[in-house]
């Protein structure tokens, strides 16, 4: 991402939410960023998705600007998108469906997915039919069907309860480690971002980065025990610091506009 801006109205006000924002993400890493809820996160999110046009700056994509959104990225938007009228089946089928692979193929990846993900048994049911964890397991099987290069994922986990979060924290690491995709995750949830990432980035007002910190702990990562480390400890309180001045400057824009 190079020098990339992004302003919304609102109430005849301009709300500049990225200011020339600089990011290199290395090919193959997990690369996670963190910030309070607000400082846009998720607006970055969608311009890298090629989903929303930056006022100005680039995406490059392998070297290449992208003018909108590729097969190889895969994203996984905070809210469920499953199609309400298909089953958990149907609705991993569909990105195979979209690329026109056939009936029995098509059939033959959503099942492994499917069982990738811990939701064999429930392929027949409707989204209205499952939990909140089922969904987001159906919603990521649907997203990693297509094997893409690259994921993009928003807070998938946010609305989950804590242990079913570390479930499929876990579940995520195993499918990464097997894919090793590029990841670009968004979370406000501090642990989440050392448990899953290579590196976090903690972005500021206007998508300032306030700190970029490698993170050296060891893979694979057990989501439950990895806390517990002494590591795990000093990379929390120098990132928790990181977060803290991210949230006073995202409140001090708040309260200016
Ligand atoms: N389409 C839009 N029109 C006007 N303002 C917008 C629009 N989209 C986002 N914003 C504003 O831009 C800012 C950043 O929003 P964004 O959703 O990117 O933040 P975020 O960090 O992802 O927050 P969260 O963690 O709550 O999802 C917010 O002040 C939001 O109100």
């Amino acid at each position: 991402m190079e020098q990339l801006s992004k302003s919304f109205i609102r109430n005849d006000r301009e709300i500049v939410v990225l200011h020339n924002v600089n990011l290199e993400i290395e090919s193959g890493s997990f690369v996670v960023l963190a910030g309070p809820s607000g400082c846009g996160k998720t607006t970055l999110l969608n311009i890298v998705a090629g989903l929303l046009p930056p006022d100005s700056g680039t995406v490059y994509y392998k070297g290449v600007p992208i003018s909108g959104p590729r097969l190889e990225v895969g994203y996984l938007t905070q809210k469920d998108t499953l199609m309400p009228w298909r089953t958990v089946e149907r609705n991993v089928e569909m990105p195979l469906e979209i690329r026109g692979i056939a009936a029995s193929e098509r059939r033959r990846r959503a099942a492994e997915f499917i069982r990738l993900v811990g939701l064999e048994g429930f392929e027949k049911l409707y989204p209205h039919e499952l939990s909140g964890g089922m969904l987001r397991r159906a919603s990521l099987a649907r997203m990693l069907v297509t094997l893409p290069e690259t994921l993009l994922m928003d807070e998938p986990f946010g609305a989950l309860d804590a242990q079913l979060r570390l479930e499929l924290q876990n579940e995520l690491l195993s499918l990464w480690s097997r894919q090793r995709s590029s990841v670009l995750f968004v979370t406000h949830d501090l642990e989440e971002a050392i448990i899953l990432g290579d590196r976090v980035v903690v972005l500021g007002t206007g998508g300032h980065i306030i700190a970029d910190e490698p993170i050296t702990l060891p893979r694979p990562r057990d989501a439950f025990h990895i806390r517990f480390r002494p590591e795990f400890t000093n990379l929390h309180r120098r990132l928790w610091d990181a977060l803290m001045e991210s949230r006073l400057q995202v409140q001090r824009q708040e309260v200016k506009l």
